[in-house]
């Protein structure tokens, strides 16, 4: 085991864009020190997408092929990473997870009943053989007679309902014939989450009802291609949809689309995987009291079944997810079992504040704009999120949401948030009137990168850079990276750190992505933990010497090549020494002093590959890391 305790402000060394197959990975190389040396904040970044004087500084350059190499290569990467930026500030889709309460079922109601012309839903008394109770998987008799209840599901097409089986396979149920209990809803006070979330993402100067809409269940072969939904009230702005566990499948995503950017919601595989593993769990129980009988073990009393815990927790959680009106939506096959899936429609009440901008109509493209515009500052929704997250009060009224935004934007890091935020409309200005601005930032999506390396990276140190890059919902992982080749850096004879002349380190650039392609992330496994490294060719032949043994079992199909771009050099900050302190374990315990770097590594999917989830999350890391 590995461990290193950083401080993110004394870190900072180089930085770099790899593309990974359908990932682009941005990667901030550290050093890992324990003398506390300052080697942070670069003033010659080499990650030049951005300001105009900048460009003018390398336009001597530009004749070079160098030049027009790198200049191709950022073009598409910043075009990638920019196209996914855009759809972080202005999401059309968001969705999460919570728990089934207790008393959470469904009642059919009796075609009979309904047709009473005097009682609502309310009233209606439900037969008990009609419920349906979630929090467990359902037996093959209870899923038989939920499905005999249902019809073949129909869509809109010109206004007219339609059944094709073609075109959408399931089963479902309106909601004049079915009602859920108090614990499942959607307005209740512990769903309220979800609705809250709702508004902050995808309205957020408005308050939203959910309205019940239809049950559907999916079951092996159901899909519903690519469609929208019809808007069914004049405030109608989106839909929201809420999964429960009664089955383990396979397949059946919710792959939602807005200008040709995908979220993916995959539902199943966290159900399925559970299953498979509680069944591995029984197997294993299985093997146990067999031996333990053998050798005279207790014997378990028959129909005593216990629930495993893995199970119990799967089939006790929802996941949702909500979407735009004028997002298309399909529901790809499902492989195996029942998916099923309660729609509301999304209803926007308010305005709560009113806005300069106000229009009626609440959907993905009008967001885009508003956005785009700077109207809409996405982090004033997210630093609520971030007061939720960090529990520093449940926010029950107005007042107190407004005292705890205080105390919390008077935080340093969040200032620089706000600065952050300033920038990203610095950057829509500029893109909107190119010849007025100043800072002449190339355009928008730009900005957005420039920002993110400069102000978050390379003067803060990476620190902020990671919860902000967090808090935007990219994957960040802190890598350390073995045997960087140092004769690039340390000059042969002297063995210091050559410096590397302004003109020197072009080529360098360009010599980086040959050299690092052959630097590959290593996932390794040992009892069940990951660890993660960038590793350079040299490793093999340490592990061939057998020296490395955290590593040498690792076969190399585990590992995955990538090819890098690095975005600023190291040259500048590698007069510190970097080293690391590692545990080993021979004939006896001793602590290794290794010489590494270290990387934060960004990930960043691609928007080509369906493979885009979900975003929104917020985590503030705790700046110790390796365990
Ligand atoms: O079941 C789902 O996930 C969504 C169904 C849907 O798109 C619809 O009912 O319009
Ligand atoms: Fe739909």
């Amino acid at each position: 085991m590995f461990c290193v305790v950083a401080n993110f402000g004394f870190l900072l060394i180089l930085c770099c864009l790899i593309e990974v197959c359908d990932y682009f990975h941005l990667i901030l190389f550290l050093g890992l020190s324990r003398k506390n040396k300052f080697f942070g904040g670069s003033q010659d970044s080499s990650f030049q997408y951005g300001s105009e004087k900048k460009q003018k500084e390398t336009s001597s350059r530009e004749g070079t092929k160098e030049f027009q190499k790198k200049k191709t290569n950022n073009d598409t990467h910043v075009n990638a990473i920019g196209k996914y930026l855009d759809h972080l500030l202005h999401p059309f889709t968001c969705g999460g997870k919570c728990s089934i309460l207790p008393d959470s079922y469904l009642s059919l109601i009796d075609k009979g009943e309904r047709k009473s012309e005097s009682a609502t839903r309310k009233e209606t008394v439900v037969k008990k053989s009609h419920s349906f109770i979630f929090g467990s998987e359902f037996s093959a008799t209870e899923l038989q007679q939920l499905k005999d209840q249902l019809e073949v599901a129909s869509y809109a097409f010109k206004n007219e309902p339609q059944k094709n089986l073609d075109y959408r396979n399931a089963l479902n149920l309106g909601n004049e014939h079915f009602c859920l209990s108090h614990a499942l809803d959607i307005n209740n006070e512990q769903m309220y989450p979800i609705i809250d979330w709702i508004r902050r993402i995808l309205v957020p100067m408005h308050n939203v009802n959910a309205q019940l809409y239809k049950l559907n269940l999916y079951s092996e072969n159901g899909f519903f291609k690519g469609h929208v939904d019809t808007p069914r009230d004049g405030k109608m702005f989106g839909t929201l949809v809420l999964c429960i566990p009664i089955d383990s499948f396979q397949g059946g995503e919710l792959v939602v689309t807005h200008n040709g950017t995908k979220v993916v919601y995959d539902w199943a595989s966290d159900i399925s995987k559970a299953v498979v593993e509680q069944s591995n769990q029984k197997r294993k129980e299985k093997k146990k009291k067999k031996i333990g009988l053998e050798l005279g073990g207790k014997k378990e009393v028959p129909g005593n079944t216990v629930v495993s815990k893995e199970k119990r927790q799967v089939y006790n959680e929802i996941h949702w997810c909500a979407f735009y009106g004028d997002c298309t939506h399909e529901i790809l096959p499902v492989k195996s079992g029942n998916r099923l899936t309660i729609t509301f429609n999304l209803i926007a009440i308010g305005p709560k504040i009113v806005p300069e901008h106000r229009s009626d109509k609440m959907d993905a493209n009008n967001y885009e704009q508003f956005a785009k515009q700077g109207k809409v500052s996405p982090f004033y929704e997210l630093q609520l999120q971030t007061l939720e997250m960090m529990q520093l009060k449940s926010i029950t009224n107005k007042k107190e949401e407004q005292a705890a935004l205080d105390k919390f934007t008077q935080q340093k890091e969040i200032q620089k948030i706000h600065e952050f935020s300033k920038i990203v409309h610095l950057g829509v200005e500029a893109k909107n009137n190119p010849s007025k601005s100043e800072n002449g930032f190339e355009n928008f999506r730009n900005c957005l990168i420039q920002a993110l390396v400069d102000e978050f990276f390379l003067s803060d140190g990476g620190k902020l850079g990671v919860c902000l890059c967090k808090e935007i919902g990219l994957e960040v992982n802190i890598l350390p990276v073995y045997y960087v080749d140092r004769s690039d850096i340390e000059d042969e004879e002297t063995g210091e750190i050559k410096t590397i002349s302004e003109n020197d380190q072009l080529i360098q650039l360009k010599k980086f992505p040959e050299h690092a392609s052959d630097q590959y992330i290593q996932r390794t496994e040992d009892d069940d933990e990951f660890r993660y490294g960038l590793y350079v060719d040299e490793e093999q032949k340490i592990n061939s010497e057998g020296t490395k043994s955290h590593n040498s079992d690792f076969s190399p199909a585990s590992r995955q090549r990538y090819h890098l771009l690095w975005c600023n050099d190291r040259i500048n900050h590698a007069k510190v020494q970097t080293e690391v302190a590692s545990a080993s374990y021979g004939n006896e315990f001793s602590i290794d002093a290794e010489y590494v770097w270290a990387a934060i590594v960004i990930k960043i999917p691609s928007f080509e590959k369906e493979n885009v989830r979900g975003i929104f999350g917020w985590s503030l890391i705790n700046i110790s890391f390796y365990p």
